[in-house]
């Protein structure tokens, strides 16, 4: 295997498991390359990699490069335009030449995202660059230049299972300067220790992305944990209640919305009644995934959720019977399925962010017959909600994990792997809502495609399941405060398109469904990850819906035939 290859290794895994570059390089045996080279490409492209996947987005070459794959193009380029020796392959290597062939476009690209920050020579971009820290070293605040676009920052939830916000501010951010704005942290010379209070979600904060926590000893010890503040929004808007029941949460692992949603329990408690306070809920965490279900059970020790959070590890949450006894007061569900993964724009882990490029991003195409035909297209997320949903009745051939998009994504192949995820997480939708005594789900995915997000929930509401058990959208009005103020809400568009295709089932007002759902932009000023969610409840459990299923009857509202087949689902094949 190449150094490349090597690299790319290095940094795909760093991404999926949360390990450090440093470990990944020196602690695994049997790497062919330098060690000492292949640490430094990997360490370099990881800083270089919200550039240099800016670039390779809007150079087009992945669409066009169909043996590259986003993590090899972007150690590729790195040392083709940042290291001295450039790409230490011969100049006739398929490698080299996939990227070299580009080099006029991409040093265009490079060109304008060096200006985009500010920079006025390659030298400043590089000195930019240098201020993140890598494996835990700290940054070098003499090098901090102003930033003049708006960066994500590193959101940090304090566990108040362990500490509290005050706790915190008076020990590990004693030293930092509240500031009013998100900007404020994300921007400008003011060497790093600023922390904003977010408006939306309690108890979560922003600092810069150049401070690393995670050599720190509240962290260490489960009281921060880096979360995004996107991925907050499921447990905050379901906010589960003590005096409500149980809580599921249906695809847990690693755990960072089932310990979210132990901490709201556990303050809803301390705020409710006493005699309410008394009634212990618990929250029961499943996953299908045997290494994931390891992770979250660590994940629930260290942020000390175990005794209110119990484990089924290794467990399909489609094999579970709802009504069983044992989720007889189950009142609340999660559904955080696998998605896509298109909103991810990268992933902590111990101080180092490996961004890559969207294979599938459209910007200014190149000018060759495969961009063109996708210019004309329109194949962003947003002119895609326009288009005809898939069906459900595609055949299931399994994706479960969160694939990030490859080069080899043709537009078909995205689209077959889009129909066959929204089908899976349909499929767990309508399971959560044959919960007998359920009255609250969210469902979430870190996807931007609206066939993973406003396509399920039109889907979800027109179902019989959801129709019979009288479940609906959760209005915008009735959601919690900071959801219900958060502007960015779902797609009338997608939301209308599935209308379109399969026609009315049942009353949805598709503009109330999409003023329900919320979503999150990559991107944007609001420092988020890109992500979508929707509530949905009921006034009755199912024992008190009998009579209004049998009225629905008789006003002939159909049980599709996907909905029966559900008992017979077994998940996916390996296959994908
Ligand atoms: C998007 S991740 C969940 C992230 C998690 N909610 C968090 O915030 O940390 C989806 C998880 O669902 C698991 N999963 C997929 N299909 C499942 C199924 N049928 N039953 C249970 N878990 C499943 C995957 O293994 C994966 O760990």
């Amino acid at each position: 295997m190449s150094l490349y290859h090597e690299a790319a290794s290095v940094l795909n895994t760093a991404r999926k498991d949360q390990v450090s570059l440093k470990s990944l390089v020196y602690s695994k045996k049997g790497w062919k390359s330098d060690l000492k080279t292949l640490f430094a490409l990997s360490t370099e492209a990881a800083k270089w990699s919200e550039v240099l996947s800016e670039v390779l987005e809007r150079s087009g070459v992945l669409r066009v490069e169909k043996t590259l794959t986003p993590t090899l193009a972007l150690v590729l380029t790195h040392d083709l335009f940042l290291s001295k020796r450039g790409i230490a392959l011969p100049a006739t290597h398929g490698l080299h030449a996939s990227v070299a062939r580009h080099k006029a476009r991409i040093s265009a690209e490079l060109t304008k995202a060096r200006l985009r920050r500010g920079c006025a020579t390659l030298e400043a971009l590089r000195a930019s660059v240098n201020q993140q820290p890598i494996d835990g070293a700290p940054a070098d605040d003499q090098n901090l230049t102003a930033a003049p676009i708006s960066k994500p920052p590193r959101w940090v939830r304090i566990n108040t299972l362990q500490t509290t916000l005050k706790e915190q501010l008076k020990s590990t951010f004693a030293e930092y300067e509240q500031v009013a704005s998100l900007s404020d942290v994300t921007n400008g010379s003011h060497g790093g220790k600023r922390l904003h209070i977010d408006e939306h979600i309690p108890n979560l904060i922003a600092i810069s992305t150049t401070i690393d926590l995670t050599t720190g000893k509240a962290y260490k010890q489960g009281q921060l944990i880096l979360q995004d503040k996107a991925s907050c929004f499921p447990a905050y808007l379901l906010n589960p209640k003590p005096a409500d029941g149980d809580v599921v949460d249906a695809c847990a692992a690693p755990g960072n919305k089932t310990t979210h949603l132990a901490a709201i329990l556990q303050d809803n408690s301390t705020a409710a009644a006493p005699s309410n306070a008394k009634r212990e809920r618990k929250i029961i965490a499943c996953e299908k995934d045997a290494t994931r279900s390891l992770t979250l059970q660590k994940m629930i020790k260290l942020a000390g959720g175990e005794r209110v959070i119990s484990v089924k590890a290794k467990q399909d949450f489609m094999k579970l019977d709802p009504t069983a006894k044992e989720f007889a007061n189950v009142a609340a569900l999660l559904l955080d399925p696998s998605c896509s993964g298109s909103g991810i724009v990268g992933r902590d882990e111990g101080g180092v962010t490996v961004h890559l490029p969207d294979a599938t991003a459209v910007h200014d195409p190149p000018s060759t017959k495969a961009g063109r035909k996708r210019k004309r297209g329109g194949n962003d997320a947003k002119s895609q909600a326009f288009a005809k949903p898939p069906s459900v009745e595609v055949p299931l051939a399994g994706e479960e994990e969160e694939p990030l998009p490859t080069a080899e994504d043709t537009e078909a192949k995205l689209h077959t792997r889009l129909m066959n995820l929204s089908t899976f997480q349909l499929r767990l939708l309508q399971r959560s809502m044959a919960f007998p005594a359920a009255k609250k789900i969210t469902y979430s995915t870190c996807s931007i495609h609206p066939e993973e997000n406003e396509h399920v929930v039109m889907k979800a509401l027109q179902s019989s399941s959801a129709v019979e058990r009288g479940w609906r959208i959760m209005k915008r009005s009735e959601q919690v405060e900071g959801m219900r103020k958060w502007e960015r809400r779902g797609w009338v568009e997608a939301c209308q398109a599935v209308v379109d295709a399969e026609g009315v089932k049942g009353r949805v007002d598709v503009r109330e469904v999409a003023e329900g759902c919320i979503r999150c932009e990559k991107g944007s000023g609001e420092g988020t990850m890109g992500f979508f969610v929707a509530g949905f409840v009921r006034d009755g459990t199912d024992a008190q819906q009998v009579n209004v299923s049998g009225k629905q009857a008789k006003e002939g509202i159909v049980t599709t035939a996907d909905e029966e087949e559900d008992e017979e689902w077994g998940g996916f094949g390996d296959e994908a």
